[in-house]
């Protein structure tokens, strides 16, 4: 449901607007009358209604069509088109549940405006529904590089088990999606997944929030563990589970049974659990903040997520992956990625893995003009990777204090260092790229020092006695 279903009885205008839309990447449907929109609508409920008060030659005029779109669809946003001189009707509209109105004779920027807003905010509304009611769309697994397929040949081969699974990995990385994998492909697909976020209870509630409660006012409140039962239980960001907790949850998981707070008897649950840390769990052990019993009960398998900069050929996949989905969700502009925005994707530095990749693309195309090709220019300029702390050579500045020779040394292993990490370690892709022969591209690296090695399941390149590897 991308689409936005256009109803006005004036033919040029339902045309207008349908080809500015469409200009603008959105699919949509016209009606003419009161009689066709129904059919329309009932058809399927478009993700966004534009809606002429006045209507001839129709059964129900705009108002009437209003109602009952709210009564049958509440979640559908609606954004009135009114004539000049009935802005009264425009507002009664409003209070009858439109999102917006606008009057005829009306721009574009004036249009869109109102539309963007009225598809973010309905989404967002989405979205707040699907988070309370704890079912948030599980997320695609994407990915081709060597890195990702290690770890779905590692996440495959647990999902048949009942195996505890620990998985660690910086923010952002996919931990959760990962997680829900496992889930989706087990036997326990069927059940519940509940994530329980550490970092996000206070640590006073957690117990309750965990364990359920039992007073004599409200009566028995099943907490996260008993929802889970059957399923799969999330411990998100565990270390920052207090210890008080950490305890107590060491004991479901050799007793497999737990009392509510503020009950007595006990409670059975058949879970599966599955955690995951950004942090160094030994080094928690080590400072006193993580029991290292549970840490073994939880670490049964422990699963690493490489970090985008370890799977920089998804890049493109994932950036599409993400246009297609704010295309559907939010009828965003479907737009292409230039080879140049790709290459300058594939070398950024990604600290919010690809959270951030997400958000990036989300943010070019609210922003951007225009359906063409994403351009390298619509690209922040300030994620560029950053020298300092680095032990790689800085291109600039440095370059002018360097004899030719050592310059151009100094530029080529630079470049040749990222263009490999860019292809993952793939020669042959790399020589096509940069446009040599592979046996004198072999060559050069030699004699520049650059040396490509395993990290993560992917090859990356670094120069030769290097102890940090170039990312
Ligand atoms: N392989 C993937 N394919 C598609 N989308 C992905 C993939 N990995 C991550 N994502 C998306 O990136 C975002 C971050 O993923 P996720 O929440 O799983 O990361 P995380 O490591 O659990 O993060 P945090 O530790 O911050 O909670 C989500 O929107 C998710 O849908």
């Amino acid at each position: 449901m991308s689409d936005i279903l256009i109803v006005d009885d004036e033919r040029d205008i339902r045309e207008l607007i349908g080809d500015i839309l469409q200009d603008e990447g959105f699919t949509t449907r016209l009606a003419g009358n009161s009689s066709e929109a129904m059919a329309q609508i009932n058809a399927e409920a478009p993700a966004l209604l534009i809606l002429d008060i006045w209507l001839k030659d129709s059964k129900m005029d705009g108002i009437d069509i209003l109602k009952t779109v709210k009564r049958d669809n509440p979640d559908v946003p609606v954004v009135i088109i009114s004539g000049h001189g009935n802005i009264e009707i425009a507002v009664a509209a409003i209070k009858q549940g439109a999102y917006d109105f606008i009057e005829k004779p009306f721009n574009i920027d004036q249009l869109m405006v109102v539309i963007r807003r009225a598809m973010e905010t309905s989404r967002l509304r989405r979205e707040n529904q699907k988070l309370k009611r704890g079912e948030v769309k599980q997320a695609q697994m994407v990915g081709e590089s060597p890195a990702f397929r290690a770890l779905l040949g590692q996440l495959d081969k647990v999902t048949k088990s009942n195996g505890r699974v620990m998985l660690t990995g910086p923010a952002g990385s996919g931990k959760e999606v990962a997680a829900r994998y496992i889930h989706a492909k087990s036997n326990r697909a069927a059940g519940p997944f509940v994530t329980v976020n550490c970092a996000g209870v206070a640590p006073e509630t957690m117990e309750a929030v965990l364990f359920g409660r039992e007073t004599p006012e409200r009566g028995v409140e099943p907490g996260l563990l008993e929802q889970a039962h059957g399923g799969v239980v999330y411990f998100d960001e565990v270390a920052d589970m207090p210890t008080g907790t950490q305890s107590k949850i060491l004991r479901v998981l050799v007793d497999q049974q737990f009392t509510r707070v503020g009950g007595a008897d006990k409670v059975r649950v058949d879970l599966r659990v599955i955690s995951s840390t950004n942090r160094d769990l030994e080094a928690e052990i080590a400072a006193g903040r993580f029991r290292e019993e549970l840490y073994h009960r939880l670490n049964v398998v422990p699963i690493a997520v490489p970090s985008l900069a370890d799977r920089r050929e998804d890049i493109p996949l994932l950036a599409r992956l993400f246009i297609a989905e704010c295309n559907r969700a939010q009828g965003l502009p479907l737009r292409e990625l230039s080879e140049e925005a790709e290459a300058l994707m594939q070398t950024m530095l990604w600290p919010g893995n690809v959270r951030q990749l997400k958000n990036l693309v989300e943010r070019v195309l609210i922003l951007g003009d225009g359906t063409g090709p994403i351009e390298a220019r619509e690209l922040p300029q300030d994620t560029a990777p950053e020298q300092e702390g680095e032990d790689r050579v800085v291109l600039s500045g440095q370059l002018a204090t360097l004899p030719l020779r050592e310059a151009r040394e100094a530029f080529e292993r630079e470049y040749l260092l990222t263009q490999i990490n860019r292809f993952g370690g793939n020669i042959s892709r790399t020589a096509s790229f940069v446009g040599m022969e592979r046996s004198a591209l072999h060559r050069k690296l030699k004699s520049l020092g650059v040396v490509t090695s395993q990290k993560a399941g992917a090859r990356v390149a670094r120069v030769e006695g290097d102890m940090e590897e170039a990312t």
